[in-house]
């Protein structure tokens, strides 16, 4: 629970003694570790699932047969509640069509959407029944210090279960979690932390940094556009000769009108001109003019790995030179406390020259040593188990993804493509290792590659770091060699960015 409700929540669940911490300050911080906890009942003739929201019944019905709810209803739960999210996001990128980007404030911003989004799911069941998400026991949510406290809302009995279990499942149960630095309520008012924080920046001033930051050149003068690329969600992109240095250069047009988060975007500008890496597709301007923001990047006129895999068959040696390129973006990224979160050939460019570029930052969020990130962004079918399972994560889920581009690369496709998202998400969830079709056609140096990134215990997963020091990476062949399958690809498809 977030906002408003939090605050009554307080009302109700602290007495005035735990208010008592300290006599100079009043000050009530937002709920900070609100878990929803799942109370769902198994009925025991059907196997099935009870408790949840009727939609979301009739689909985990009609997509996880009964005897997989019995097996995994954890995994049933998870990724029913991940595909509803998912669809609710995507229904709003379409009004709303810019991506949360880097920011710790962005992480926070999509949990928080997540846990309203639960919440009005919550509001429509019956009062009797309780459906809350998330994936830990209440033993697992400690207090982050003395001030913090947790509560428990009694979860409300499920009507018609009564062929549920002994042992209802009591996956999980609400819980708050209040960070308080206060004294006695009723003598000074209570404030919110957040509001007092004031951190968001108007239009205005989003506007003024953006012109600060951007190159003043006119580019309408400076560019000329050739053709488009294609549209993604935060814009359209398209080729044009950058006229200063007589280069071709990749341009995504931000409409700013249409984007609500307007803040974000300023933050990846400012996020991309710190990075630059030969591996990366590298940030190198941006250009305000009028309601339009220009940000022009590396050109890579091979298209996407996506294009390679789904029309031709790679060796192990070009397997191996592609997973390389791109652990070293990915090692990059870690080493700046960034996880990429969306690694996927989609997201791996090609140049016609062999060149290996990881590009979309719109996912990556920054950590700081080891801290762990617990919101579930990404596209399903390249998910790591932890992800999908809302346990905390961390680096290591860009490692899972590599290892499932790999997969791409033997079979064409990611496992479970021809199920729906929501049936991925829960064969994720429940089976965790993917199966492998061509495993036995493998080298035992490949075979021992993809066990290291597809280990389901992130811990035991290696770092992008041990995985470029792998033995299976010394038989990658030259990049040049990627040449022609890129060719043959962009024929088949008639792609040409010349
Ligand atoms: N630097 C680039 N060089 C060549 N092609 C690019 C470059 N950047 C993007 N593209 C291509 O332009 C198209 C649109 O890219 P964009 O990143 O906007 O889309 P997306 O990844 O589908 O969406 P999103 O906005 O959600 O990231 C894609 O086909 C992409 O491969």
């Amino acid at each position: 629970m977030t906002g408003r409700s939090g605050r009554g929540v307080f009302g109700k669940l602290f007495s005035k003694k735990q208010y008592v911490k300290d006599e100079r300050v009043t000050e009530i911080g937002m709920p900070t570790n609100v878990k929803q906890h799942i109370h769902v009942s198994m009925n025991s003739e059907t196997g099935m699932l009870e408790g949840l929201p009727s939609s979301w019944l009739r689909q985990l019905n009609a997509q996880i047969s009964p005897s997989e709810q019995k097996e995994n209803p954890n995994a049933a739960i998870q990724a029913v509640a991940f595909h509803n999210f998912h669809v609710l996001k995507k229904e709003q990128a379409e009004n709303e069509p810019c991506k949360p980007i880097v920011t710790e404030e962005a992480i926070t911003k999509e949990e928080q959407e997540m846990k309203k989004f639960l919440a009005k799911k919550n509001a429509h069941q019956s009062q009797d029944s309780d459906i809350s998400i998330g994936q830990s026991s209440e033993e697992d949510v400690a207090p982050t210090d003395n001030f913090s406290q947790r509560q428990t809302m009694p979860a409300a009995t499920t009507k018609n279960n009564l062929k549920k279990k002994d042992a209802m499942m009591d996956l999980t149960a609400i819980v708050e979690d209040l960070t308080l630095i206060g004294t006695e309520p009723e003598e000074s008012p209570i404030l919110r932390k957040k509001e007092m924080m004031n951190a968001t920046l108007t239009d205005e001033e989003i506007y003024e940094e953006l012109k600060r930051i951007c190159n003043k050149d006119d580019p309408y003068m400076r560019f000329q556009r050739i053709k488009q690329l294609g549209a993604g969600a935060s814009g359209v992109v398209f080729i044009a000769i950058d006229h200063k240095n007589n280069a071709s250069v990749a341009i995504k047009d931000i409409d700013l009108t249409k984007q609500s988060k307007k803040d974000l975007i300023l933050n990846e500008v400012n996020v991309l001109k710190g990075f630059n890496h030969k591996n990366l597709v590298n940030f190198l301007d941006a250009f305000l003019c009028s309601d339009h923001l220009w940000v022009a990047m590396e050109l890579l006129d091979g298209g996407s790995l996506t294009d390679v895999v789904t029309e031709v068959v790679m060796k192990e040696g070009q397997i191996a030179a592609v997973c390389r390129e791109t652990l070293q973006a990915i090692a990059f990224l870690h080493s700046k406390g960034t996880i990429h979160r969306d690694i996927k050939s989609d997201n791996v460019l090609l140049g016609m020259d062999g060149t290996v570029k990881v590009t979309d930052f719109g996912f990556c969020a920054n950590i700081v040593g080891d801290e762990k990130r617990q919101t579930m962004v990404g596209t399903p079918y390249w998910m790591a188990p932890e992800v999908v399972t809302r346990k905390q994560y961390g680096k290591k889920v860009d490692v899972w993804s590599l290892g499932i581009m790999a997969i791409e690369m033997i079979e064409g496709e990611p496992p479970y493509m021809k199920e729906s998202p929501l049936r991925a998400l829960y064969l994720i969830a429940a089976v965790g290792r993917p199966k492998i079709p061509r495993w036995d056609k493998l080298s035992p140096e490949f075979q021992d590659f993809l066990d290291k990134c597809l280990q389901v215990d992130a811990d035991e997963r290696a770092t992008a770091d041990e995985l470029l020091a792998h033995p299976f990476l010394k038989c990658a062949m030259e990049l040049r060699t990627l040449t022609p399958l890129i060719k043959a690809a962009q024929k088949i498809l008639h792609k040409n960015l010349d």
